[in-house]
């Protein structure tokens, strides 16, 4: 088991949003993660990542146990979160694609090489001169995954990676997932798209009522 987290809670004012007994996700693995809108999905994945704060009992991380609150560095070095909207910076795809990189301190020409493998790997090389602000919805989804893939996260969030796509740009989408799973990557995705419920091997997890049902 890659991550588990007891008691895994999330409280808006006087409504628990979830409550879960034990979150936990294998390496390696490919999940799906679904629910009725509002269910609370969004929220989840944004609370493992830390991007807003939630409570557990403990986690164990890779076999060593860790406090939730604050945030575990270790999991902030080794989770990333795609948006469903993600935000480009208007400088360059290719600068987009390194920010993660840089923001690690690794230097911009070091950083190329990668930038260029993960152009290539999300199939967005054409677009090195393109300005980031006119790009297609399904353009700006696969920089977004080139420019987390290029951390090599243990863990990817995606939050419903195909809801804005369809026809080829979808495809296009879909079939980098596999990828991310022959990397290493354990991935978990948001979604209400059935070709990715449906992927050979997922696992699906669904939220409801605050609680996890595991199918
Ligand atoms: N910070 C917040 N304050 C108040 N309510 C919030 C906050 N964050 C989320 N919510 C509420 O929590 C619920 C779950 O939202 P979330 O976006 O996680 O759902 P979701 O399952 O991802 O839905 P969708 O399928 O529509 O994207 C919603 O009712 C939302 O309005």
């Amino acid at each position: 088991m890659m991550l588990r987290i007891d008691r895994l809670r999330k409280v808006l004012g006087a409504r628990v949003l979830f409550d879960l007994e034990a979150f936990a996700l294998d390496a390696g693995r490919a999940y799906v993660l679904t629910g009725i809108n509002g269910a609370g999905k969004s929220t989840l994945l944004r609370v493992l990542a830390g991007l807003e704060p939630g409570e557990a009992s403990g986690v164990t991380w890779q076999g060593q146990p860790l406090a939730f609150s604050p945030y575990p560095q270790a999991l902030r070095a080794a989770i990333v979160y795609v948006h469903q909207h993600p935000v480009l910076f208007s400088t360059s795809v290719a600068d987009n694609i390194g920010y993660g990189l840089r923001a690690r301190g690794v230097a911009r020409a070091q950083a190329a090489p990668a930038v260029a493998q993960a152009m290539a790997w999300a199939g967005v090389e054409h677009l090195r001169g393109s300005d980031p602000a006119r790009l297609s919805g399904g353009e700006v989804q696969r920089v977004a995954l080139a420019r987390a893939w290029v951390l090599r996260p243990a863990l990817l969030l995606l939050d419903e990676p195909t809801a804005n796509l369809d026809g080829p740009a979808r495809e296009q989408l879909i079939a980098l997932i596999p990828a991310l799973l022959a990397a290493g990557s354990t991935v978990v995705m948001a979604c209400h798209d059935r070709d990715l419920i449906g992927m050979p091997g997922v696992q699906r997890l669904k939220l409801r009522d605050g609680k996890l049902e595991t199918k």
